[in-house]
């Protein structure tokens, strides 16, 4: 791929800034400890420009790397971010098909990869996307071994164990965005409804990042204010089936979408970025993200399944996970999802 034309490759050299910038006397070099952050996006495409866009807008990182298949829109992509340096916050930016430009980085975003078209579920996308997996994860690995792997690829949850069986990284460096993007598609619908902001609202999509995701009724709150209690205390009454309508609503909202304007893009590329910030900021935040969730919730522990529960992130990855309450026909779900995912993975022969 061409390089990105510098102004020293036009035979202007760095001397030139010794005409704006004289160094104070006695300055010393910078501190060889302070390290550069960097992220590395894998897959250039609606999914991975997102979230780099958002990534470059929040101030998240020193560097980012971009690499993807296809030279010419790669670097397409990244001439056109670079020309918004004037507007953005500085980062160096820089693309290309050899995963050496990955090398050091903190955090390895993989959205490269087969998308559904109308019609397919996530699922029908493991054996394209699992081929490609075993050419993008080992190079990331071996460049980056001290890095978190921070997968979006669908299937997203069978993905992330890939991920970690290719990778050697134990898991609490491998991380799923699972199901941050359906809490907040969640969080949306119950805003819209009750007419509040929402973040106010606390909801927590679980499982798989799919067709099988499981809402949790009973920790919903807004301020602080448990829904389904509150409702019950003003004998207003619910129904399961608006409970399960609205749960079906946001499964079929990822499927609206592609339908109408043909793939998703702009709520994962928020979702992800929220979740570099509290990975690579050490925020401590909760978030619903697909983790190896053997022995949790009675899932067998024999049985190695990434699937997404409230877990809390910081700079080691996932820090742990919330003890939230799971009442048994929602723990019944999860262990649904995970056996679900557990046959898949068996045919899979990783
Ligand atoms: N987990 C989630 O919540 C979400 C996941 N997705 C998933 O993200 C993935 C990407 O979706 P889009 O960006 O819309 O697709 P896209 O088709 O726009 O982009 C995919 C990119 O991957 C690149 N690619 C293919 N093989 C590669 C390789 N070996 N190395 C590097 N790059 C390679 C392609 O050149 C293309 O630029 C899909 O699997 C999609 O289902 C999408 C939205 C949400
Ligand atoms: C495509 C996908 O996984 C989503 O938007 O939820």
């Amino acid at each position: 791929m061409k390089k990105t034309t510098s102004l020293s490759e036009l035979g202007i050299t760095d001397d030139i800034s010794k005409a704006f910038f004289r160094p104070i006397q006695s300055a010393a070099p910078p501190s060889p400890s302070k390290r550069r952050t960097k992220i590395s996006v894998i897959g250039a495409g609606n999914v991975g420009m997102a979230i780099a866009q958002t990534i470059l807008t929040q101030d998240l990182v020193d560097e980012l790397a971009l690499v993807d298949a296809k030279p010419d829109k790669l670097r397409g992509e990244m001439l056109d971010l670079q020309h918004a340096a004037a507007f953005l916050p500085r980062t160096r930016i820089f693309a290309d098909t050899d995963y050496a430009i990955t090398a050091s980085s903190d955090l390895c975003i993989i959205t490269a990869g087969a998308r559904q078209i109308p019609g397919e579920s996530r699922l029908d996308l493991l054996q394209r996307n699992l081929d490609l997996f075993r050419i993008i994860v080992p190079p990331l690995a071996k460049y980056s071994p001290e890095a978190l792997l921070l997968v979006v690829s669908n299937p997203v949850d069978v993905l992330t164990y890939i991920a970690w069986k290719l990778s050697g990284f134990p898991p609490n460096r491998v991380i799923g965005s699972g199901t941050n993007l359906d809490s907040s598609r969640f969080r949306f619908l119950l805003a819209d409804h009750l007419e509040v902001n929402a973040q106010d609202v606390q909801a927590y999509m679980v499982g798989e990042h799919g067709d099988s995701s499981v809402a949790l009724w009973s920790s919903i709150s807004v301020g602080g204010v448990p829904v389904l209690g509150s409702l019950e205390r003003h004998q207003i009454e619910y129904e399961e089936g608006v409970l399960e309508k609205i749960r079906k609503a946001v499964v079929e909202s990822a499927y609206e979408v592609i339908q109408l304007k043909g793939y998703t893009s702009w709520a994962i590329g928020y979702s992800v970025a929220s979740l570099a910030r509290s990975l690579l900021r050490d925020q401590r935040r909760i978030h619903p993200v697909s983790l190896l969730a053997k022995g949790f919730h009675g899932i067998d522990e024999g049985k190695e399944v990434f699937l997404s529960l409230p877990a809390q992130l910081g700079r080691g990855g996932v820090l742990g996970v919330a003890s939230v309450h799971l009442t048994e026909e929602e723990a019944k779900r999860l262990r649904c999802s995970a056996d679900t995912l557990w046959e898949i993975q068996q045919k899979l022969g990783i």
